[in-house]
């Protein structure tokens, strides 16, 4: 079998899709996708694609290192989200060949099911005890807020006091009847994250996430001797070689990273496995589409240390489109009373609806973060 062509298609709200072809009519789905640069991940997808077209599929380790290794210049979110989203296509092609899930190829399941858990709140964590009571009405007691909004590097108590106010709102309105995950979102620098964390410490959120920048990740061990809040990060962490240095320092307690970020299923695997010597659980970053969540939920279901996986139904960013509207069958995701349980469909186990995404691809929009600022013009971290 031979690699044909690679198409992308980027699409609403932020998304890119690709698809993989090849000469025995067998196609494979990725979402190789960098959000607010889908355009510059998919000149990359392009120019890999030299290395791609006329290969054979099946040896995807080989295809991974010459994308990988090919480059002197190699790594970062742009290269290995192109990366990522060739190799989910490639796995989900190798397991429409042998009529079996990816997670099987990988060696079979380890659990029978993964808690999802729920985005509310938005870019400014605001209705999040509505947010919360609608969620918690299907099923879903596990949930993610901004744990701020924009925070100088030293900042006001009020500021302080603000983001305090919303978890604690959270606690007395819901006891320990559901369980939270504070997201920094990279915008407390690492002088008020430590007043920030100390602050939050009684309300005992299920971990922080990234407490610090990812470029500031040797701060995180001392946070982490100063609290008892699991620490979480990996969002903007792109291969082995940016989580190893974490694993070295300590201080996070679970990794997160995204599997159209960080070379897809072939690496995080590894990634995964790295972080069970260390003790350190899995929680895939993913706030992205449904090939994105299908190639999690591979990892998930042979990675031990996999805690709960993120889902984008709902979240603040899905507008224009929600997690399954590109999804022919959407009972393949099969989401039970706030988990997921594994598909017996082949490969990445999704049926992407091709004529919609031809469609919708052609108004897709340009998503950008928006750019923050702090009350003295300088810029924040969003
Ligand atoms: O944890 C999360 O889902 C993320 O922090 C998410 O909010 C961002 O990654 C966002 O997608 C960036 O545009
Ligand atoms: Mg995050």
């Amino acid at each position: 079998m031979k690699i044909t062509k690679l198409t992308t298609y980027r699409l609403p709200p932020r998304w890119m899709f690709l698809k993989i072809e090849t000469d025995e009519g067998v196609t494979g789905w990725g979402e190789p996708v960098i959000e607010g640069r889908a355009r510059s991940v998919e000149a990359a997808v392009h120019e890999l694609s030299e290395y791609v077209v006329g290969k054979d599929p099946a040896r995807i380790n080989d295809i991974w290192q010459v994308l990988y290794r090919g480059g002197f210049y190699r790594g970062g979110p742009i290269l290995m989200s192109a990366i990522a989203g060739i190799d989910q296509a490639l796995w989900d092609i190798k397991g429409k060949v042998l009529g079996a899930p990816v997670y099987q190829l990988l060696g079979g399941l380890v659990r029978d099911r993964i808690k999802a858990y729920s985005w509310v709140g938005g870019d400014r964590p605001a209705e999040v005890i509505a947010g919360i009571r609608k969620l918690m009405e299907i099923g879903f007691d596990t949930f993610k807020l901004n744990g701020c909004e924009e925070m100088g590097t030293i900042d006001t108590s009020r500021k302080v006091d603000a983001a305090v106010a919303t978890v604690a709102e959270i606690r007395s309105a819901f006891g320990d009847s559901i369980e939270f995950g504070l997201d920094f979102h990279g915008r407390v620098a690492a002088p008020m994250a430590k007043v920030l964390i100390h602050e939050l410490e009684p309300f005992r959120p299920l971990f922080i996430e990234e407490p610090v920048l990812a470029e500031q990740s040797e701060v995180y061990a001392r946070l982490a001797a100063q609290t008892h809040i699991p620490l979480a990060a990996g969002e903007r962490m792109f291969s082995r070689f940016d989580f190893k240095r974490v694993f070295a320092d300590g201080g996070i307690s679970i990794v997160q990273p995204d599997l159209s970020h960080a070379g897809g299923i072939t690496e995080c695997v590894k990634i995964a496995g790295m972080a069970e010597a260390y003790d350190v659980a899995l929680a895939p970053h993913c706030p992205l589409g449904p090939l994105a969540l299908a190639s999690c939920l591979a990892v998930d279901f042979v990675s031990r240390n996999a805690v709960f996986q993120e889902q984008s139904m709902g979240i603040h960013y899905n507008q224009g489109a929600e997690l399954f509207d590109y999804v022919r069958n959407k009972d393949d995701f099969r989401i039970d009373g706030g988990y997921f349980r594994p598909s017996d469909k082949p490969g990445l186990g999704v049926v992407i609806d091709e004529e919609l995404v031809i469609e919708r691809s052609r108004t897709a929009p340009d998503w950008r973060n928006p750019i923050w600022r702090l009350h003295d013009g300088a810029v924040a971290e969003w």
